[in-house]
């Protein structure tokens, strides 16, 4: 038995389109368990596909290795690796189905392809379709379907192969909040019932709250924080993890519970950041602009002044407004103009 289900070790991959150099990912390390609901979350860009699409060698690395089950991907020649990608399933954010087939023949189709009998390919499709809730739909075609029925069938096609591994690429991306929360359902009984690692993709820290074990944040192709979401979501040590949780706070009216709610109240009202400046720096026109920018005051908790080496140092120490889109905005803002900044954490004597 393999230690690990996915083994991620030094990937790196860059493209090279008409003489420009991408690098999507850069020394990528992680490692994945079988049986867990594994997030990888990133903004726009961050090279969350490229990754996912490395784990199953849709593309090649352009260095390092990917693992499954002990077996180095790299090594295999191309028909042991279709062979090794039929453990691997994957599902997407639009759904990927064939619009002129039912969605029975949705599900038959890759198993026909792989020389399964019609009338067992049938069968299968039928139980499938039941462990999706989707009994009734057989005779449908993607077109008379809701998008969360559309990730159903996308979902049951995906298990025909019974696959040990199944990618979800922002499978819930394109759908609203209640249907994510019933895919996000669907997802973790799949895990639990026939005990299949999950790969999320998503750009939602919520999709990480609601079902992950652990998660990966990607940024500008580098893996910069992982580790159990419970902790990341305590103690977010990078700067990308706390800007994803602060965006992903619920809309008024929802409520979180426990730890997670208390975790993000904490990070939320205690947004503090240090402005260090030198003699020469206008950061008092700044920050009054800003005042009236967003038409809200901030709290200026420290004010210094010091003579380093006969130049004068200062330090100035902001407390911004509970709302958090206005944090954020005010520290892009004060980046925008010049401003070297960092966030404080802890209390500000
Ligand atoms: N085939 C390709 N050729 C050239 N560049 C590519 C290719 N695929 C991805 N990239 C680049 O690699 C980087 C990462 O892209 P990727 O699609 O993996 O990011 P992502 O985090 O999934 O973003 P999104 O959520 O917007 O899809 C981007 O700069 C992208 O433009």
């Amino acid at each position: 038995m393999a230690e690990y289900e996915i083994e991620v070790k030094h990937l790196s991959k860059t493209f090279e389109q008409k003489g420009v150099h991408v690098e999507a990912l850069s020394d990528i390390n992680l490692t994945i368990e079988a049986g867990d609901i594994y997030g990888i979350i990133g903004m726009s860009g961050a090279g969350k596909s490229t990754l996912v699409r490395c784990l199953n060698y849709l593309e090649k690395p352009t260095d390092g290795q990917v693992f499954i089950e002990g077996k180095d991907l790299g090594t295999l020649s191309e028909k042991e690796l279709r062979a090794q990608r039929s453990d691997i399933a994957m599902i997407f954010q639009h759904f990927n189905l064939l619009m002129q087939k039912s969605v029975i023949d949705n599900i038959c189709f890759p198993l026909q392809i792989h020389g399964v009998k019609r009338k067992d390919a049938k069968a299968r499709a039928r139980e499938l379709l039941k462990t999706v809730g989707l009994e009734d739909k057989e005779k449908a075609y993607p077109a008379q379907l809701s998008g969360g029925q559309k990730q159903r069938v996308a979902i049951a096609r995906a298990l025909a192969s019974d696959p040990k591994i199944l990618l979800c690429d922002e499978a819930t991306s394109a759908l609203d909040p209640q249907t994510t929360a019933s895919i996000l359902e669907l997802l973790k009984s799949i895990n639990e019932q026939f005990n299949i690692t999950i790969v999320i993709i998503t750009h939602q820290m919520s999709v990480i709250r609601e079902i992950c074990n652990r998660v990966a944040i990607i940024e500008h192709g580098e893996l910069v924080e992982n580790g159990l979401v419970e902790d990341i979501f305590s103690h977010p040590k990078s700067k990308a993890a706390r800007e994803l949780i602060l965006r992903d706070l619920p809309e008024d009216g929802v409520k979180l519970e426990g730890a997670v709610a208390e975790q993000l109240e904490r990070i939320q009202s205690d947004r503090k950041l240090r402005i260090v400046f030198s003699e020469n720096s206008a950061f008092e026109p700044v920050i009054a602009n800003m005042i009236l920018k967003f038409g809200t005051p901030v709290n200026i908790l420290r004010a210094d002044t010091k003579n380093v080496g006969g130049v004068a140092k200062g330090e100035m120490i902001l407390g911004l407004p509970d709302d958090r889109h206005l944090q954020i905005d005010m520290e892009e803002y004060l980046k925008e103009h010049g401003l070297e900044i960092e966030e404080v954490t802890g209390d500000v004597e």
